[in-house]
């Protein structure tokens, strides 16, 4: 199994590869072609759930995703990414729904949406033997004051960031997400701290980068700026389909060599 020591121990000499996978058969795949770390993205909202972003995602969705996930995985580290509101307002109720990720689903870790909120839960739950994964710099579920558009162009942002970034290092946080930020400053926050930085629209001077399933593979309905398709798996999928029906409606499926019949029941009518 991987942990997230092996993890810290790739950073700096390989790259880390961490993708989203939301079920037993993508994860299996994605695990089979060498990805280091799934994240059972909370993108699964848009990417697989049909929601317009994150923030519909259940603790109960995410825990059946997971679950799949770690069912369709051997070795892989799987890192759980805790929905809207399923962490912040409440410590224990944090803690009780970051738990279920390991306890009950499978998982190996969890992630968080980070900000000066999330300090003091990233060190209680370090030492309750949770690891946690930070994430910084573009925080999707804070859509509704962000939007989705490059984060920290200024200094005093990327100054912020920086330093929440140094102060989730030492509350215990085992590796970090840069999300959507200049690559100039993921380069520095790389530099800044010891725990391995993975980075999604942030440049190529992190220790990892991240993409969505869908987005890589090119079975999304609309990806940003920054994902690259290396595949066209939409339109494959299109084509099987469509093979299948038009083969349904001109009767040529099934043939003999999809069914048997058996002559003790010819004559029942
Ligand atoms: N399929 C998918 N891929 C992702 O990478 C992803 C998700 N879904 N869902 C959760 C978040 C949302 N993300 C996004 C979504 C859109 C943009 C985007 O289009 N950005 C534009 C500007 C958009 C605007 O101004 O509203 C840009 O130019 O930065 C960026 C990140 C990244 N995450
Ligand atoms: C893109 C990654 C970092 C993410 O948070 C997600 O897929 O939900
Ligand atoms: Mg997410």
């Amino acid at each position: 199994m991987t942990t997230v020591r092996d993890l810290q121990a790739m950073a700096g000499d390989e790259q880390i590869t961490m993708l989203t996978a939301y079920d037993a058969v993508t994860a299996g795949i994605a695990e089979g072609a060498g990805v280091d770390v799934i994240l059972v993205g909370d993108s699964m909202g848009n990417a697989v759930l049909g929601y317009d972003d994150t923030l519909p995602v259940t603790v109960d969705e995410m825990a059946s995703r997971v679950a799949a996930v770690a069912r369709g995985t051997d070795e892989t580290l799987v890192v759980a990414d805790m929905p809207f509101l399923s962490f912040g307002a409440d410590e224990g109720e944090s803690v009780r729904n970051c738990g279920r990720m390991l306890k009950e689903a499978g998982a190996n870790a969890v992630k968080l949406e980070s900000g000066p909120h999330t300090l003091s839960l990233t060190e209680r739950l370090s030492d309750l033997g949770i690891p946690v994964m930070a994430h910084l710099g573009l925080t999707p579920q804070s859509v509704n004051q962000t939007g989705y558009t490059q984060q920290a162009n200024d200094r005093e942002e990327a100054e912020q960031i920086l330093e929440l970034a140094r102060a989730h290092e030492d509350a215990g946080a085992f590796a970090l997400v840069v999300e959507h930020v200049p690559a100039n400053l993921a380069a520095q926050v790389t530099e800044a701290i010891d725990i391995p930085t993975i980075g999604i629209g942030a440049g190529g001077d992190c220790d990892g980068q991240v993409l969505v399933f869908t987005d890589v593979v090119g079975l999304a309905a609309s990806s940003p700026p920054f994902a690259e398709q290396f595949g066209d798996v939409r339109s494959e999928m299109h084509g099987a389909i469509s093979d299948y029906v038009d083969a349904v409606e001109s009767g040529e499926f099934p043939g003999d060599e999809h069914a048997s019949t058996s002559e003790e029941l010819d004559d029942l009518y």
